[in-house]
């Protein structure tokens, strides 16, 4: 049985490693060194020069050798990566552990439980939190533990300490706002920094806040849409990682904008969400690199 038969493909170990760095010569020549000499074959590879930013960023899935552990591969990767000051990780096909978090408008976590259930949304949902009970029976429905964590600011500091017990308790390793109507606090945004991803109801840079459809239709726009990104303490400022519009006139009031964006919602959402699980999003600065 050859390396390149398929019963061995699919019996190898299957790995991504990323990494971000000042872009110099002999980058990705120690890359593809420390892969072949280590018998693993590249099966996907990205990269992209930041030229601007004079940053290199990398993403190479690769399989082989199923006696490798990401910790190893971190630990024999250390001295290239000291050599080019690289930030990099390695990540095997655990699939990570989201927890969902969500108010009233439910579409966003209806569609992330259709594609966890269907197998495509790159990782498992493993728990439903929400401040209103609206939303249990779907949960429920799919099987899936459902927290009633009910935030006013008298209670706000608890409920937000009892969000990161459920984060340790269940080994969570993304949370999903998925339209959560709550201000996350400062402290809050810093435990969850980098794994914390939020859907807005607007085209940032356009309309932050609460009520986007309704400042959408004060304003007369002709297309409106949705922006998934990571949580920071700044409201709606998180490095965006995808976004979605839809054409919609001059007859379409609030409540229809509401109605038509939701889908741009579910659909921005659920692709920033599988993309970060599948280890294709770089943070870079304020901003993200997408190997889609
Ligand atoms: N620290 C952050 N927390 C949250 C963010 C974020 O970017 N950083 N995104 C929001 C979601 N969101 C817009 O996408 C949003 C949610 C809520 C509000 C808001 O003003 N909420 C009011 C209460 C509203 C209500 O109870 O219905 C408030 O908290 O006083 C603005 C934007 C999730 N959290």
């Amino acid at each position: 049985m050859t390396q390149n038969d398929p019963r061995v493909k699919d019996k190898a170990q299957k790995f991504v490693l990323t990494l971000s760095c000042v872009e110099r010569a002999g980058i990705v020549q120690a890359v593809t060194t420390f892969l072949f000499e280590r018998g693993f074959n590249i099966d996907e590879h990205q990269q992209f020069d930041d030229g601007l930013r004079e940053t290199l960023h990398l993403r190479t899935a690769f399989s082989g050798s199923p006696e490798y552990t990401p910790e190893r591969l971190q630990e024999e990767f250390n001295a290239i990566a000291d050599r080019f000051e690289m930030k990099f990780s390695f990540h095997d096909q655990t699939k990570e552990r989201i927890l969902v978090m969500v108010s009233k408008f439910g579409h966003c976590l209806n569609d992330l439980i259709f594609r966890w259930r269907g197998g495509s949304l790159g990782g498992d949902i493993v728990l439903v939190v929400s401040n209103h009970e609206t939303h249990r029976a779907m949960a429920d429905a799919a099987g899936l533990p459902f927290v009633y964590l009910p935030v006013t600011p008298e209670t706000k500091a608890d409920a937000e300490q009892r969000l990161l017990d459920l984060v340790d308790e269940h080994n969570i390793d993304l949370v999903v706002l998925a339209r959560y109507m709550q201000v996350l606090s400062d402290d809050l945004c810093r435990s969850l920094e980098g794994r914390a991803i939020n859907i807005h109801h607007s085209f940032l840079p356009g309309f932050k806040g609460a009520r986007p459809y309704h400042q959408a239709y004060d304003r007369g726009v002709k297309l409106v849409g949705a922006t998934a990104h990571y949580v920071t303490a700044e409201l709606d400022e998180g490095p965006i990682i995808e976004q979605e519009v839809i054409r919609v006139d001059h007859s379409y009031g609030p409540t229809t904008l509401s109605t038509v964006g939701q889908d741009a919602e579910a659909l921005a959402l659920s692709r920033a969400v599988r993309w970060h699980c599948e280890h294709r999003v770089l943070l870079d600065q304020t901003s993200t690199v997408v190997f889609r």
